[in-house]
């Protein structure tokens, strides 16, 4: 059986892994979603699809399943959305999320949806993240090393201060 999941990842943190730890324990394959791939360089959505993808192969290293890192463009027709996914995709029996929008869509259309608590909300949300990111906070301990080694590569921190001055949308 092969599971799907989808998220911002800006950036993919500690949540995230144990979600997808937890997913790999039920699936034989998981392919994990780049979603909104077009979007970097904004406070909410400071990363590129191409950094999203190095922090989560990285991070999936440790599983002991097949992972596929897809990226996935946004759409403008939340109706047409699942198909649009699964034209990018390896095809996909389960989807697991908990964004009640996305968990909608693919039930309309038919596909299996899982959902899992939600792990130490309070400081495991890509907003407090950033948040701490901009202001100097102790980022570094809420997601995997790999990631944090790949938003120092690409300069992360900087880039982040630096949009989020003149960037209208601030988290
Ligand atoms: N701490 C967490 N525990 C379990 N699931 C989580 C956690 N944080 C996010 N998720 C889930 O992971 C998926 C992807 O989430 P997303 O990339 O939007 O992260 P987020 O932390 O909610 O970020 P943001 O604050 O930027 O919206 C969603 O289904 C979301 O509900
Ligand atoms: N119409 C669309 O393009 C559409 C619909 C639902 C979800 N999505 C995307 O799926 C992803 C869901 O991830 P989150 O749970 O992190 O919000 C986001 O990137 C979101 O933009 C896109």
């Amino acid at each position: 059986m092969r599971g799907f999941y989808i998220g911002r990842f800006q950036p993919y943190h500690d949540g995230h892994h144990r979600m997808v730890t937890e997913i790999a324990e039920e699936v034989d394959e998981l392919v994990v979603g780049i979603g909104s791939a077009g979007d970097s360089h904004t406070t909410r959505n400071p990363f590129t699809a191409g950094e999203r993808v190095m922090m989560v192969t990285k991070a999936l290293k440790t599983l002991d399943i097949p992972t596929y890192v897809v990226p996935i463009e946004d759409l403008e027709r939340n109706a047409v959305w699942v198909g649009h996914v699964q034209s990018m995709t390896p095809h996909f029996d389960v989807a697991y999320s908990n964004n009640p929008l996305v968990v909608r869509l693919f039930r309309e259309a038919g596909v299996d949806v899982r959902q899992s608590p939600m792990f130490q909300r309070d400081v495991l949300e890509g907003t407090e993240i950033r948040d701490r990111l901009v202001n100097g906070g102790d980022w570094a301990s809420l997601v995997p090393d790999p990631v944090a080694d790949t938003i120092r590569e690409v300069d992360g921190v900087d880039r982040i201060r630096q949009v989020s001055e003149t960037d209208s949308n601030s988290n």
